[in-house]
């Protein structure tokens, strides 16, 4: 379980998020959710320990980053939009990095790594160096990365665009089965019909603070909209913008 207490934080000094709460629970899917600038990145960096918050709390199973940085980061798995490779790495030596930082059985996790290689068609490219592959095989050696590990928590930046969508069904698939596994998964798109169909509920971030948090149902009736799908919902945050 992810729970942000009262998070504010950003760069430097400036506060791009205020006051921000809210929580993933285990075995579900959120979709972090919001206008381009509204902080959903910066979010995520707090959370993955690249920004430290100005005030606030953030606990994955109950601990901070400051209570044991190595339990932290071996708790959370993370898919960035921008994939992250090392140029003198094969893909080989990218999962078995992956293998080292997590403390993973090699065997286990190989025989994980060799079903998602196949499932991707990244089989064949052991020797590679995926510095070179395009982007989105970029993205799923990152993926393939991310999910074998046993993190409880799994971060996926915008993972709907530069995926082919066969892609995007499978990634798809395997976020289902980590959460019936027991996971919590935090989803930041702009893909809002995909969002809504897979996400369990939804944080709407605006302008670094928590618009709202919940269900589909539980959105309708605070925006007030009956029946509302996740783009109407989406629009009027953006209106109420508009006037302030
Ligand atoms: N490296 C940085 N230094 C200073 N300010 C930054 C930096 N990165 C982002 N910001 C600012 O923080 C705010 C939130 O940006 P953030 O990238 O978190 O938004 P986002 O919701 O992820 O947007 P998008 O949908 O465009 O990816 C913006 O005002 C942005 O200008």
């Amino acid at each position: 379980m992810l729970d942000i207490q009262q998070l504010t934080g950003g760069y430097g000094t400036v506060p791009v998020l205020q006051n921000v709460n809210f929580t993933v629970p285990d075995q579900s899917i959120v979709g972090l959710i919001g206008l381009n600038g509204a902080g959903k990145s910066t979010t995520i960096k707090h959370i993955i320990g690249l920004l430290k918050p100005l005030s606030g709390k953030i606990l994955v199973n109950g601990q901070s980053l400051d209570d044991d940085a190595n339990a932290y980061h071996q708790a959370i798995a993370y898919v960035p939009e921008t994939p992250v490779l090392y140029p003198e790495l094969t893909l080989q030596e990218h999962i078995d990095l992956t293998i080292m930082a997590y403390d993973l059985d090699k065997k286990t996790a190989w025989a994980k790594a060799n079903e998602l290689l196949a499932k991707f068609r990244l089989d064949n490219k052991l020797a590679w160096f995926p510095d070179n592959f395009s982007k989105g095989m970029k993205q799923k050696v990152m993926i393939v990365c991310a999910f074998i590990t046993d993190a409880q928590l799994f971060i996926i930046d915008e993972p709907f665009t530069g995926l082919d969508p066969l892609a995007v069904h499978d990634l798809l698939d395997l976020v289902q089965e980590k959460k019936a596994a027991g996971a919590s998964v935090l989803m930041s798109t702009h893909i809002l019909a995909t969002a809504q169909q897979y996400a369990d509920e939804f944080v709407l971030l605006k302008a670094g603070q928590v618009r709202a948090q919940g269900d589909l149902e539980t959105l309708s009736d605070k925006f007030g909209i009956a029946n509302a799908s996740l783009d109407d919902i989406y629009m009027a945050m953006s209106e109420e913008g508009a006037q302030a």
